[in-house]
């Protein structure tokens, strides 16, 4: 949203970042629930003279815009989806200040899990796991809407079937070709919802929760394919496309999927000294790597999509 100001185009937005809040919901049967997040605020609003005028009037200030967030959070009674609170968020800056033309909420939850004890769901008591779920909400004073969930950190490995064969080879080229290797990598990934306004997102306050869990599970099952046999990856290009088709086809109200995913290398280890070979590489010993690591991305979308 740039303007003209002083003959020059200008662009500005002012927020609050990471925000953290905790909420606790309990039912009568004494079960807990609890959600932590981090939540970002960006807002686009009418405030230009507090930049060239000394007039902070129209501006809406960034310490209101945290008390906001744990306002929001208590006057949630029930629990709700990290992209239903997102949502929430940003519908209160868009009709609460006339000022303010869009508001764009960042959240990224912690992913605390109940604890399983002796088989039996403990009522008050949560473990951390691993990868995080995240959403963007952009909403507009029209009510027009953008809502991008997505996961990051979701490390998997693959002891097998893998390989990476047929690339060109030049006078720089070392590495062999194989059909058995393992696959490591780190996944983020972001899906944008078809849903295009405030009113047409749907009203279960758990839908896009599930949503999460059955897009993860679709991702993972693509990635390992079935329990016994697995699904040969040919290359991590492959099997990310795979993975977002997938994603696609599952989903009709999944628009677009973008999927980042390293390649996370395991180094086959041989040792020798001049007596000989003290380790030989056979599939068995490898040394693990962060750094230098494969990056490869891609974004798939229906033809249809804005994204
Ligand atoms: O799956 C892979 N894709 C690559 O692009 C690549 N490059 C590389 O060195 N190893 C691999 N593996």
């Amino acid at each position: 949203m740039a303007e003209r100001v002083e003959g020059f185009n200008f662009e500005q937005r002012h927020g609050k970042k990471r925000v953290r809040v905790a909420r606790v919901w309990k039912t009568k049967e004494g079960k807990h629930y609890v959600v932590e997040w981090r939540v970002s605020i960006s807002l686009l609003s009418d405030c230009v003279n507090s930049y060239l005028r000394d007039d902070n009037s129209d501006i809406v200030a960034t310490d209101t815009m945290k008390n906001t967030v744990y306002a929001k959070a208590k006057e949630c009674s029930e629990i709700l989806s990290v992209e239903n609170f997102a949502i929430e968020l940003a519908k209160h800056f868009i009709s609460f200040y006339r000022q303010v033309t869009t508001a764009v909420v960042n959240i990224v939850e912690k992913p605390w899990e109940r604890i399983i004890m002796d088989g039996q769901p403990h009522m008050h008591g949560f473990k951390l796991g691993s990868e995080r779920h995240t959403v963007e909400a952009i909403v507009k004073k029209s009510g027009a809407l953008q809502l991008t969930s997505g996961v990051e950190g979701l490390s998997v490995l693959k002891t097998t079937k893998s390989g990476f064969e047929g690339f060109i080879r030049d006078k720089y080229t070392a590495l062999p070709e194989t059909r058995e290797r393992m696959l490591a990598t780190e996944v983020t990934g972001l899906w944008r919802y078809s849903y295009e306004s405030l009113s047409s997102v749907p009203q279960k306050p758990l839908y896009f929760m599930e949503r999460y869990d059955d897009v993860k599970r679709v991702l993972l099952e693509t990635f390992f394919g079935p329990p016994n046999v697995g699904v040969y990856s040919p290359s991590v290009q492959s099997t990310l496309y795979q993975m977002a088709r997938t994603t696609l086809n599952r989903f009709p109200d999944i628009d677009c999927v973008q999927l980042k995913m390293p390649n996370i290398h395991f180094l086959p280890v041989n040792i020798s000294n001049t007596g000989g070979q003290i380790v030989k590489f056979n599939d068995d010993v490898y040394l693990p790597t962060d750094e230098p690591h494969g990056s490869i991305q891609a974004t798939l979308s229906r033809f249809w999509s804005k994204m």
